[in-house]
């Protein structure tokens, strides 16, 4: 069994090692520290859809690692003008290692700062405040110009809505994000091709959205996220317009293609029933992580 160290660093995102002295359970909500993201159980997976993932299993090392994980220090984030004019801050010092190839929901309520943190985790918003380190930058600090071409190239994104481009048949709205990256309009489309049959979507790709049912758009929004292999997928509440069942069905797709491409996956949901599905979960209140503890930077990574 290996063997994981005393930690000093608060929220851990490895697996759990059962039956390990002084393992920390993420099943246990007793023993999990304030502020850490709490480990869920699997779901009990119905039959599946695609292939195991080939990918080695998500890391068991507990200190985050900036070189391959998704790691957010001390974000703050005060929308509109400095000064007296400026409201409470929508995210107040909170930070989240989100690990290579494993999914986190971020929960909480209405107004909490959910989609905020998602839009700076991914480089929509750049916050007042801390760090977002992802392959050794802080995205943070990027230019708007680096932004846009670290959203295109690393990062896929589902939203509630999947917005598709009407206009396009489902099979060019997923290609659509290879050729922006330059990839020629065959070449693109053939790899789109390959996505359809695996999220049960054979038949579609000469539908425009407006021709399909809702979890059909958003598993076609799901091939689209992933198709240029990002490092990260962010869905904001991607079962938000859908019901219990074809909201497990899409999140069924999402978790096991990204787990088969190995990207890491931040949803945020409302639902704890789409919280199941990730393997950890992080809860916002008032801007702050819920208990309000904060992770310590890991070695080597300076504020
Ligand atoms: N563009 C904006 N300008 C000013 N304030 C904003 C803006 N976007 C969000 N806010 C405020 O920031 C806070 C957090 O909003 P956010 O949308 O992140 O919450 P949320 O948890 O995602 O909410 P919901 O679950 O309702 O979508 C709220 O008080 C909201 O009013």
């Amino acid at each position: 069994m290996p063997s994981r160290p005393e930690s000093d660093h608060g929220p851990m995102w490895g697996p759990a090692l059962p039956g390990e002295a002084g393992a920390m359970s993420y099943h246990d909500p007793a023993r999990i520290p304030a502020g850490a993201p709490e480990r869920r159980a699997s779901p009990t997976l119905p039959s599946p859809i695609l292939p195991s993932p080939t990918l080695p299993p998500p890391t068991t090392t507990s200190v985050p690692d900036p070189t391959r994980d998704l790691v957010a220090r001390g974000l703050v984030m005060t929308y509109g003008r400095s000064g007296a004019s400026a409201g409470p801050p929508a995210l107040g010092g909170v930070d989240v290692t989100v690990r290579a190839g494993e999914s986190v929901a971020v929960m909480g309520p209405s107004g909490s700062g959910k989609t905020t943190l998602l839009h700076v985790l991914a480089g929509i918003l750049r916050p007042t405040g801390g760090q977002v380190l992802w392959r050794g930058r802080d995205v943070a600090r990027m230019s708007d110009r680096d932004r846009t071409v670290l959203r295109r190239k690393d990062f896929g994104f589902v939203f509630q809505q999947g917005m598709l481009l009407p206009e396009l048949p489902a099979i060019e709205n997923v290609a659509l994000p290879l050729m922006l990256g330059g990839v020629s309009r065959s070449e693109a489309t053939a790899r789109a091709a390959t996505l359809f049959a695996p999220l049960g979507l054979s038949g579609l790709e000469k539908r425009r959205p407006g021709e399909l049912s809702g979890g059909q758009a958003q598993r076609v929004a799901i091939a689209r996220a992933l198709v240029a292999r990002p490092g990260v997928v962010f869905a904001d509440e991607p079962t938000g317009a859908l019901d219990q069942t074809t909201s497990a069905e899409v999140m069924q797709h999402l978790t096991q293609l990204a787990a088969h491409t190995g990207a890491s996956l931040v949803v945020v949901t409302h639902d704890e029933n789409v919280a199941r599905w990730c393997h950890g979960v992080v809860r916002v209140r008032d801007g702050r992580l819920a208990g309000g503890s904060t992770t310590p930077l890991p070695s080597g990574v300076t504020r």
